[in-house]
């Protein structure tokens, strides 16, 4: 997409910090950085990754305009060495990040970023932004399509999102999530998310009478007609008005008619009622389409009361992920070069659960080959192999006699490499694929884990290998 140039979009720390490093004789040392979450929003058993791709296009852009460097030394703190760096920075990191659509868990790297310090932590902002946005939209999106239990959700957020980027970004997100399409057309024709949608009450109370503005509509849309059926009385005076017009302009003329929508009042009562009035009138396979306030829980109890609801239309509390609007990804130190030599990095905090895990690591996925579902994640030393071929035993880091020993598995590397020195190697899936991919590794979860309440916690180990490092590292630093 084209977009205005976002390399200024840093926490000034991280241009002040820049500035240090450089003076400091630290621009060239290697760091490595990971990006992982504490919590799971809403308290679910998982959460999507998403953003890859436009994190990609951020990287691929950075560049400074003489402008901002302009702006930087009117600030009269940068040195002019650096900001002459500035003016040719050039981005020379590697990047591994998880694809996106994927399920992703508390505490196990999703992004690494091995590469000149500087560079590396330069771009915290807008790594935790793009990837902490998008999985956080993805993720509630795939609770909403979860609890709609096969029907399908539309997304309508644009016009309650928190800015414009907000409702593009969310679309494309929701989309990954599972939602089928969007009422952001720029959803469409940017990334090819189908743009559906039905009308508007201003298009009811733009004419004399209700019948008369569903005469116009079925009118211009004979075979795509949906009619919002609450501006007035639902039942009374919405419902019939439909039935007649159906009749009268749709059927007449050889077409059905595609639904009803429902946007306000008691959802499962007005829908059980109005399936009963349009089968009675023949159109059983008329949809209705429910929207207003929606989110995973109304859907999950309209449907448990017995709603007749084919399609649900979902917006503001999607497109904010309004229960839960933070997700909360950080993006730590866990590693330098020094002297040519790996050296890892812990962050301590008196929270056991604030604890980072040190090291160059790789996130694996192990998968029992009988039954294809995802059995735990392990993080390992970057080049450590886990054979799959001989039982592995697996622990509990914080609990560590218990232990389970598994065979009979698939183990997948999940940490895939995106840049390579600055330059991008990966080609990102189109949408569809991504969608696609979502939902067949959703899939791999057991029930226990997918479930709103009190889901299982998904195990994310250590290796035997990290698990010695970050004890090492604890005893070393603990004061
Ligand atoms: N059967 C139901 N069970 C649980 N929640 C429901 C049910 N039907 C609707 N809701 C939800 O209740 C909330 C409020 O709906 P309500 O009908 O009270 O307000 P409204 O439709 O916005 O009001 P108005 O009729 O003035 O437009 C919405 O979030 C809606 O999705
Ligand atoms: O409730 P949400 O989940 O955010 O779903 C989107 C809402 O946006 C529209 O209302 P709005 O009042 O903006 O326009 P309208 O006059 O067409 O109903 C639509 O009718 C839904 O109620
Ligand atoms: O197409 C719709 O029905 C729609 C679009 C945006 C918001 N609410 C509803």
């Amino acid at each position: 997409m084209n977009k205005m140039n976002l390399t200024m979009l840093t926490d000034f720390y991280e241009l002040t910090m820049a500035n240090g490093y450089f003076e400091n004789g630290l621009k060239d040392k290697c760091a490595y950085f990971d990006m992982f979450f504490r919590k799971i929003p809403d308290n679910g058993g998982f959460a999507i990754m998403a953003g890859v791709q436009q994190l990609i296009e951020y990287i691929k852009s950075i560049r400074f305009e003489e402008k901002d460097i302009e702006y930087l030394r009117s600030k009269n703190i940068f040195n002019e060495q650096f900001l002459e760096y500035l003016k040719n920075f050039k981005f020379s990191c590697d990047v591994w990040a998880i694809p996106e659509g994927t399920p992703i868990f508390p505490n196990e790297p999703i992004l690494t970023i091995r590469g000149p310090v500087i560079e590396a932590q330069f771009i915290e902002t807008m790594v935790l932004l793009t990837i902490n946005h998008q999985s956080l939209i993805a993720t509630k999106s795939n609770r909403i399509v979860r609890a709609a239990a096969g029907r399908e959700v539309m997304e309508f957020g644009s016009r309650r999102a928190q800015g414009y980027d907000g409702a593009i970004y969310g679309a494309r997100a929701a989309y990954i999530g599972g939602c089928v399409g969007t009422a952001c057309t720029i959803g469409d024709s940017e990334f090819g998310i189908p743009a559906i949608g039905t009308m508007a009450h201003s298009w009811i109370q733009m004419f004399p009478n209700e019948i008369e503005a569903f005469r116009a509509y079925a009118r211009t849309y004979p075979d795509n007609c949906t009619l919002l059926v609450d501006t007035y009385n639902v039942l009374k005076s919405g419902v019939p008005n439909a039935i007649k017009v159906f009749n009268e302009e749709i059927v007449s003329k050889g077409f059905r008619p595609k639904g009803i929508r429902i946007d306000s009042g008691d959802i499962t009562y007005l829908s059980r009622e109005a399936r009963k009035m349009l089968d009675e009138a023949g159109f059983t396979d008329c949809k209705i389409v429910a929207s207003n306030s929606l989110d995973e829980y109304i859907i999950r109890d309209i449907l448990t009361q017995g709603a007749q609801v084919d399609l649900f239309g979902v917006g503001e509390r999607l497109i904010t992920s309004k229960s839960e609007p933070v997700f909360g990804g950080v993006y730590k130190l866990v590693a330098v070069n020094e002297n040519g030599k790996l050296l890892p990095k812990i962050k301590l905090s008196e929270n056991v659960g604030k604890i980072t895990n040190p090291g160059f690591k790789q996130t694996w996925r192990l998968y029992d080959k009988a039954s294809g579902k995802a059995i735990a994640d392990v993080l390992t030393e970057f080049d450590e192999i886990i054979d799959e071929n001989k039982p592995y035993e697996l622990f509990d880091p914080e609990y560590t006699w218990k232990r389970k020993t598994v065979t009979n598995f698939e183990a997948k590397k999940l940490l895939t490499r995106i840049f390579d020195k600055g330059e991008c190697v990966y080609e990102s899936p189109n949408l569809k694929d991504i969608k696609d991919y979502c939902k067949e590794q959703v899939d791999t979860l057991w029930d226990e884990v997918k479930r709103f309440e009190n889901p299982h916690k998904y195990y994310v180990d250590l290796s035997v290998s990290i698990w010695q490092m970050k004890e090492r590292l604890l005893k070393e630093f603990s004061v």
